[in-house]
């Protein structure tokens, strides 16, 4: 039997440029969050223990079995009693390739799922701003979910939010609650990020919760920051501006489920008609 409602806390901080500092951040406000609000879930941003960008990704890569942010994390799961969704840290993999990884934590501290950004982030706003980070990092090839208190929860990492049949594959799959640690780029953020939150969300009528690190101005890459969690009703919950929040969320599955009932489009699906239309294609 699933839990009827979870406490979700999303911790929105600014990433610096000393590993060891972030690291001890990621300890203080975890433990200060879980004494303020008890949550069930504490989900930390894309790229948590290292500034974003091709300068750092190869310097600040280290294994997701048994490097210092792994161990860390496993051990500020166990002390706060929490499952922790670890952001994203640059992985080292064992042929030497790098990923940009989400590692998951459960309340024993025991690492129980791993998820690679699948789609990486190359785009090119013209004149703009650009950035291909297949340069340096590799793909990861599948798609990753945990289950928390009865809840299925799919993982997204930033860009991947963009893949709308990536979210409809997890909701197909069980999930209930998407959660995507991102970093969303100035020229992008400001015009995609709530509808994408909230597209996601009321397309699969799931609750989804994304978290950046804050706007840091003198950064390499500046995040638009604005972390956010989306009802099935495609409503915001929570959301921070720009600066250091933690943001907190109580999801609820009558609430979800109240929302599947009132517009079943999951039962009004017509997928025989699409298959055929595939046919035809
Ligand atoms: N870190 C990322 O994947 C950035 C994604 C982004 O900004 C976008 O517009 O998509």
């Amino acid at each position: 039997m699933a839990a009827q409602k979870l406490r979700l806390a999303l911790i929105q901080f600014t990433v610096g440029s000393d590993k060891a500092a972030n690291l001890n951040k990621i300890c203080s406000l975890v433990k200060q969050t879980c004494l303020d609000h008890k949550p069930n879930i504490v989900a930390l941003p894309e790229c948590c223990n290292s500034p974003f960008g091709h300068e750092y990704f190869n310097e600040y890569a280290e294994s997701i079995v048994d490097g210092p942010s792994v161990k860390m994390f496993s051990s500020v799961a166990k002390e706060n009693k929490i499952f922790l969704v670890a952001g994203s840290v640059p992985e080292k993999g064992n042929d030497g390739k790098l990923f940009n990884t989400t590692t998951v934590f459960n309340p024993d501290g025991n690492h129980i799922s791993t998820f690679r950004k699948v789609h990486l982030f190359d785009i090119d706003v013209k004149g703009k701003f650009s950035f291909q980070e297949s340069k340096t990092l590799t793909a990861g090839d599948s798609l990753a979910t945990f289950s928390a208190y009865g809840w299925k929860i799919g993982l997204g990492i930033c860009y991947d939010i963009r893949f709308a049949e990536m979210a409809q594959l997890y909701s197909r799959a069980g999930c209930k609650l998407l959660i995507y640690p991102a970093a969303f780029s100035m020229a992008t953020g400001p015009y995609h990020w709530e509808i994408l939150t909230r597209g996601r969300a009321l397309d699969n009528q799931c609750y989804v919760a994304a978290v950046s690190p804050s706007r840091c101005l003198t950064a390499s890459f500046v995040a638009y920051g604005h972390s956010i969690v989306v009802n099935p009703w495609g409503e915001i919950v929570t959301k921070a501006d720009e600066t250091d929040k933690t943001i907190v969320a109580d999801i609820d599955l009558n609430y979800l489920e109240e929302v599947r009932e009132t517009i079943p489009i999951s039962k009004q699906k017509k997928t025989e008609v699409f298959e055929k239309f595939q046919k035809e294609i």
